[in-house]
């Protein structure tokens, strides 16, 4: 039981700012297994959090995705939307970038579901959890006729329903079987006395706690695909552990497929099936855990392997990979491999971009890296200094009007480090 329920192929996604076209990500592939966690991990600023948004189509002006295809496998959907766009369609595969904005709208809830690093931003301060997340199990319901049964559900796609079930005003009351489902949800999730803490409002909930709940509000439309970007970023170890627990169970539970974002391969390490390592907008290499962990040949993921968090003890110290997160602004960026800069296995080959080779591990092992093909020579290294003029120019660039970009960087950069847990062991 392997069969793929989602392929990104060529994915590009840029934003159109003051400052020029940023490539936050490019040409992007991502091959998803239904029922797998695949993990993406890279440092602050390499496009994760883009790539999680483009998938689920929450990009929004100044940013659109420019190429690519989205490849999402649902038989019923391709029925549905077969004979009025073919051409986005192939076999049980409807490709979403090729239907109505209404379609794809549709599908949010329902086939997937996202939940983000700070739950405040998912949740109203206005209106109870329990409300909201009833709210959410009603939004399902309208799209579907039985919100518990993903067959159940799919049977009823048409292509008229789907467009009608986004535009439907939303009812200003929740019948009291949501209100029921919401409260399971809570349990499920581990609220402790889920009735008495639904009638409760966001502000009353501890972080740990609403994080949980933002998870339950995300399992309330049975998602296909749950996309998971830094779910536990901002929380103290502990609780950050326990929510994985948590996200693990669910997973094991509902066979539910999950995209998780994160900095941290201990996370990866913890959670994943396969990995793709992210730099520049790009996946520099991507494989099995074995692949990452063990066969690894670029050096970034070489880098990040040295700066992994230990989950569960105190006092692991964190080594950041030398170097600054680079520019994705199209005009600053090198036609060289992105990470030349810094690496220190940097060679003339690595002076002009590389395309993904096969890695040495598993058939799924891959990376953009010179290294794939040759072993590092001392003879063809670049010197020491190479780049150090070239990364002088690219700071004096960076300064704008409000010089936001110059002290933006330095602290993005710092705060990768905090956020892999250094900070908190
Ligand atoms: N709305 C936007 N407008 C302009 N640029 C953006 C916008 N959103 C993201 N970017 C740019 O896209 C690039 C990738 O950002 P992204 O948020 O995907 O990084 P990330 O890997 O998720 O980092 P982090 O670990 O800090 O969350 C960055 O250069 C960022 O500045
Ligand atoms: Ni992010």
């Amino acid at each position: 039981m392997t069969e793929d329920i989602l392929r990104v192929n060529g994915l590009s996604t840029r934003f159109f700012t003051e400052q020029g076209q940023v490539n936050a990500v490019s040409d992007l592939d991502l091959r998803i297994e239904r029922g797998e966690v695949v993990g993406i991990v890279g440092e602050s600023g390499s496009g994760k959090s883009v790539t999680a948004r483009s998938v689920i189509d929450l990009i929004e002006s100044p940013g659109e995705i420019t190429e690519g295809e989205i490849w999402f496998n649902e038989p019923d959907l391709a029925d549905a939307v077969a004979d009025d766009y073919p051409e986005a369609v192939d076999g049980s595969f409807v490709n979403l970038l090729e239907v109505p904005k209404q379609v794809r709208r549709s599908l949010r809830g329902s086939s997937f579901s996202m939940i983000f690093q700070d739950p405040e931003s998912s949740f109203n301060p206005s209106l109870t959890v329990g409300e909201q997340i009833a709210e959410a199990v009603e939004v399902q319901q309208r799209a579907s006729a039985n919100p518990r049964s993903t067959r159940a559900k799919t049977q009823e796609y048409s292509l008229g329903r789907l467009m009608l079930s986004t535009v439907l005003p939303s009812k200003k009351y929740v019948s009291e079987a949501s209100r029921e489902r919401a409260i399971e949800l809570l349990e499920l999730v581990g609220i402790p006395d889920p009735v008495e803490r639904a009638d409760e409002y966001p502000h009353e909930y501890s972080g740990g706690m609403l994080q949980r709940a933002m998870i339950a509000q995300a399992l309330a439309g049975e998602p296909d695909i749950l996309v998971a970007d830094e779910p536990t970023t901002a929380l103290d170890v502990t609780i950050q552990a326990q929510v994985l627990d948590l996200l693990d169970d669910l997973q094991d539970e509902t066979g539910m497929t999950i995209l998780l974002i994160t900095h941290n391969l201990g996370v990866v390490a913890r959670m994943c099936n396969r990995v793709g390592v992210m730099y520049a907008g790009e996946i520099v290499e991507r494989g099995t855990l074995e692949d990452v962990f063990d066969d690894h040949v670029h050096p970034y993921t070489e880098g990040l392997l040295g700066s992994i968090p230990d989950l569960e003890s105190a006092g692991g110290r964190l080594e950041p990979i030398p170097g600054n997160v680079p520019s994705l602004l199209d005009h600053e960026m090198p036609d060289r491999c992105y990470f030349a800069d810094r690496c220190p296995k940097a060679m003339e080959d690595c002076l002009s971009h590389p395309p993904e080779y096969e890695g040495r591990g598993t058939d799924e092992h891959e990376v953009r890296c010179v290294l794939a093909t040759q072993e590092y020579s001392e003879a063809r290294a670049l010197s020491a200094d190479y780049f150090g003029k070239d990364d002088r120019t690219a700071v004096d660039k960076h300064a704008d009007p409000d010089g936001f970009e110059d002290d933006v960087q330095p602290e993005r950069a710092e705060s990768t480090v905090e956020g892999s847990g250094g900070e908190r062991r």
